[in-house]
């Protein structure tokens, strides 16, 4: 069957999520919620409007949003510009970014077809030759949408194009069944070791996605793992020490590396376009000392045998 899938962003020639330069697919829809998302646009399943104050022209002079919304108000103005939408009325219609004269009103998310995504990807096909690059879907947790990716990554393969999947796993093991027999590379994350703290920053428990890990593994399904390094939430000793002790014990040397990705202040004007609060503005860190910091955990992986970068790039 033709597939449809909710894609919010596609980014050319990426170079770090898997080799070469890639095409990147972003895929709406999210089991987590972690308090450090550079991403809050991938989180609900339903294409949604975002607001861009600064942008509106104002409600005296053009007001074609408010005359376009079905419901009675949901569009919030303070000082005669756009500034809110009620989330808890709003349907996600989209007439008022249809009617938007500026930029005030962005649409986050889009369906498209397979064919629509295949013919974005077919445009860089002599850069992923040359580069050794590929395809690679992410999001969001691509597998909430996993007939799609399945259908794009086979036409992928038909047309010779490499395929990276980076995912939560935070699905049932189903989803993760339908895609894998089309994926060549597989990236995934280690949010937090304890489940309880996992819940916590996240919103979801830990047992599955490791699970899930485990059975890759078993499948002898290579793997770039990930932590993404975020003061006082997942960088001590004792949760580091848990990483390096389920790689070692439970993947079982199918780890090709461990990327640890140091936490960056991103997208918060994303969560205001969506009146989300962003929960790390109180972070606050020394970019030099915590460099030297996310170094460190990175040579405590050397030095139990994982092979693991700071970064997402080899050294060359
Ligand atoms: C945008 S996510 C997409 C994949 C998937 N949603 C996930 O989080 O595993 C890509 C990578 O960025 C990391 N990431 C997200 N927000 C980050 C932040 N503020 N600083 C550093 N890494 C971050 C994630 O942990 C993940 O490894
Ligand atoms: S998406 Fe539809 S319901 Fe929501 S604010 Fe816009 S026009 Fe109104
Ligand atoms: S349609 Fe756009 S520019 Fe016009 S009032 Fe609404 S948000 Fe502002
Ligand atoms: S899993 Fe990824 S996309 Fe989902 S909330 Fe966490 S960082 Fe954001």
């Amino acid at each position: 069957m033709a597939q449809q899938g909710n894609v919010f962003n596609i980014q050319r020639f990426t170079i770090h999520d898997g080799p070469g330069m890639r095409t990147e697919l972003f895929l709406k829809g999210c089991p987590l919620r972690c308090e450090w998302c550079s991403n809050p646009e991938s989180w609900t399943s339903s294409v949604q409007p975002g607001v861009y104050k600064t942008k509106c022209i104002s409600q005296k002079k053009c007001g074609m949003c408010k005359e376009e919304c079905p419901k009675e108000d949901v569009l919030q103005f303070v000082r005669g510009k756009l500034t809110s939408i009620d989330r808890s009325k709003c349907t996600n219609c989209l007439a008022c970014y249809q009617a938007c004269p500026s930029d005030a009103i962005k649409q986050w998310g889009k369906w498209m077809s397979v064919d629509e995504c295949m013919k974005e990807i077919k445009k860089d096909l002599g850069y992923y030759e040359r580069s050794g690059g590929g395809v690679t879907v992410s999001g969001g947790e691509p597998l909430l949408q996993s007939d799609f990716v399945a259908e794009l990554f086979s036409r992928c393969k038909d047309e010779g194009i490499q395929t990276c999947l980076e995912s939560t796993f935070c699905t049932e093991w189903e989803e993760a069944e339908k895609v894998l027999p089309y994926t060549d590379i597989v990236i995934s994350d280690l949010k937090h070791m304890s489940s309880e703290v996992h819940r916590k920053y996240t919103g979801v428990t830990n047992e599955r996605i490791l699970d899930n890990l485990k059975r890759l593994a078993d499948g002898h399904r290579e793997l770039i793992l990930r932590i993404p390094v975020i003061p006082g939430v997942n960088d001590d000793r004792e949760n580091i020490e848990a990483a390096a002790d389920f790689i070692i014990r439970e993947l079982k040397g199918n780890v090709r590396t461990l990327q640890l990705l140091s936490f960056m202040r991103l997208g918060e004007e994303k969560y205001q376009s969506l009146g989300i609060p962003y929960k790390m503005e109180h972070v606050k860190i020394n970019r030099k000392s915590f460099q030297k910091h996310v170094e460190e955990l990175a040579d405590y992986f050397n030095s139990r045998g994982i092979h693991c970068l700071v970064g997402t790039k080899e050294k060359q």
